[in-house]
């Protein structure tokens, strides 16, 4: 996406090489949050950033694919549905641009930032010191070597929002979230897709029921999903798979996953360690190897979402300026993937461990999912022996925003049985969670205990009386 960022004049000078309270490095979601948070406590920060502020999740990730998903959803071409796109980047940038970071405080620098020492970096060329640092550099998609891909057109999520014509025949190689809104998108808007997923289905992160209603919807879109199957090679125009089907292809979409960026940023001379898969190494804290250097957002390894960076990049900046010992937050912790229907979670799912109950209301029961015609789905919601909610999975429209009610319950330790006293208005999708809450208190109150206490307080009543 080329729309040009308006960098001031100030921003393409280099920073005086004094001594930074904070500097942080990387202009993405991590970083902005880290950089406003820490001038809000009135710390002297410098902000680097080499390409353009607001990072992937404005320019390639989360706002172009959830604009393009909603006009695909509606039935738009592709070149109205990529004028969207580039309206609705263009429409959120301001808040993410150099001139509302320095209306904040902040000092910003564009261009390349490398450590040289445990508390000094270059800029290139200018070395500024730093009393303390974030690192927020992110992440970009991973292209494994494959014979023949540089016959076709390779995507990746970098590049696809610069397409101008849709391509008739796409490959999308990786079921994970990318791949399939992504997929369903380009399908909705009239390619002919097939998703190729290494792994048993697609979705691996989710619920396996979650994953089967995702694929039937795929394919009733007609969306080829194979799963087991890899790319092997591509010849002649024509993708050669694993299971030894052949797919005729003009271009091959990547999206098996992304890779931490840490790659000429100087940790080894800051004293910053890396983990086995590149990821810088963090304490609970968001605290690296250097005491002196935080690092938050998709390059500490922690879920690569828009929301985390942002809640870790106001933890690190807070930790590193006030000294607190805020811990991360990593158990509530939501993901939604927003195909049609979206997939929304968090928490405990899958095989359950002992001591752990779910309630699951299938959406034939939700009235809103019948009046819409939209039942694929269900709501489930994770309990532990208390009755706490420790888990949840919503698959159907604007599940996202059904799992508000029960991230707060899961963040404040409440039980199912407050989330069942709260009167919902009907008809909601969210009667889905609020029907899970009432089944699971009517099964407390049929349970031996209870229904003997009722009883006992029944007899007691009629003697009264
Ligand atoms: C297609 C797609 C869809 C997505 N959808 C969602 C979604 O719906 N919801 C969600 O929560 N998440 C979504 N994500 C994930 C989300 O975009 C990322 O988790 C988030 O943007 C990460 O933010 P970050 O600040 O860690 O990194 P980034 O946004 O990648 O920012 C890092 C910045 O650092 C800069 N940088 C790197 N090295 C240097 C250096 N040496 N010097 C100076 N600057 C440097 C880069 O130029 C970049 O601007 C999606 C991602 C993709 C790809
Ligand atoms: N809605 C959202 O919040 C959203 C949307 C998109 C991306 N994201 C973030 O971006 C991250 C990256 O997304 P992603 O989908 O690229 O990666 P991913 O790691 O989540 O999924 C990659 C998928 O590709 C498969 N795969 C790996 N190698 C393969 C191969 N050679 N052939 C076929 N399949 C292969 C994996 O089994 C996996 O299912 C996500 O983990 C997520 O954190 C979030």
């Amino acid at each position: 996406m080329t729309t040009p960022i308006d960098w001031a004049s100030d921003d393409l000078t280099p920073p005086p090489s004094g001594r930074w309270d904070l500097v942080v490095v990387g202009g993405g979601t991590a970083g902005i949050v880290a950089a406003k948070t820490a001038a809000r406590f009135g710390a002297d920060v410098l902000l680097v950033e080499r390409h353009r502020t607001g990072g992937d999740c404005l320019w390639t990730g989360c706002v172009p694919s959830k604009s393009l998903l909603a006009q695909a959803h509606e039935g738009a071409d592709f070149a109205a549905a990529m004028a969207h796109v580039h309206r609705a980047v263009e429409t959120i940038e301001p808040v993410d641009s150099p001139a509302d970071l320095r209306a904040h405080g902040v000092r910003v620098w564009h261009g390349t930032a490398r450590f040289t020492g445990p508390g000094s970096l270059d800029l290139d060329g200018t070395t500024v010191g730093f009393v303390r640092a974030v690192v927020a550099t992110g992440s970009s998609p991973v292209v494994p070597p494959i014979d023949g891909l540089d016959s076709v057109t390779v995507l990746t999520s970098d590049t696809v929002w610069d397409l101008t014509t849709r391509p008739d025949r796409l490959l999308v190689v990786g079921g994970g979230p990318i791949g399939c809104e992504l997929g369903q998108a380009m399908r909705r808007l009239g390619a002919d897709v097939t998703i190729v997923e290494a792994g048993e289905r697609i979705l691996p992160r989710e619920d396996a029921d979650a994953a089967e209603i995702i694929t039937a919807t795929l394919r009733a879109d007609g969306v080829r999903v194979l799963t087991s199957t890899s790319l092997e090679r591509v010849t002649d125009g024509r993708a050669l798979l694993s299971d030894g089907r052949e797919v005729p292809v003009d271009a091959v979409l990547m999206a098996v996953g992304r890779r931490p960026g840490t790659a000429g940023l100087g940790l080894e001379a800051a004293g910053v360690a890396t983990t086995e898969h590149g990821h810088v190494q963090v304490d609970d804290r968001l605290r690296t190897t250097n005491r002196r250097v935080w690092a938050a957002g998709d390059v500490s390894g922690h879920p690569a979402l828009t929301h985390v960076a942002g809640v870790h990049g106001s933890t690190a900046a807070t930790n590193a300026v006030l000294g607190l010992r805020r811990a991360a937050e990593t158990t509530v912790v939501p993901r939604v993937t927003y195909t049609s229907p979206e997939v929304a979670a968090f928490g405990e799912g899958g095989t359950l461990r002992p001591g752990l109950r779910s309630r699951t209301i299938d959406h034939h029961e939700v009235d809103r999912a019948v009046t819409d015609g939209t039942t694929a789905g269900f709501s489930r919601l994770v309990l532990d022996r208390r009755g706490r909610v420790v888990g949840a999975t919503v698959v159907g429209p604007r599940a996202g925003e059904s799992l508000a009610e029960v991230l707060l319950a899961a963040r404040h330790g409440l039980r199912a049985r407050d989330i069942a006293a709260s009167m919902h208005p009907y008809p909601t999708h969210g009667d889905g969670v609020w029907k899970a809450a009432l089944e699971d208190l009517q099964d407390q109150l049929a349970s031996a205990r209870v229904q003997r206490v009722i009883g006992w307080v029944r007899r007691l009543r009629r003697r009264w009386s």
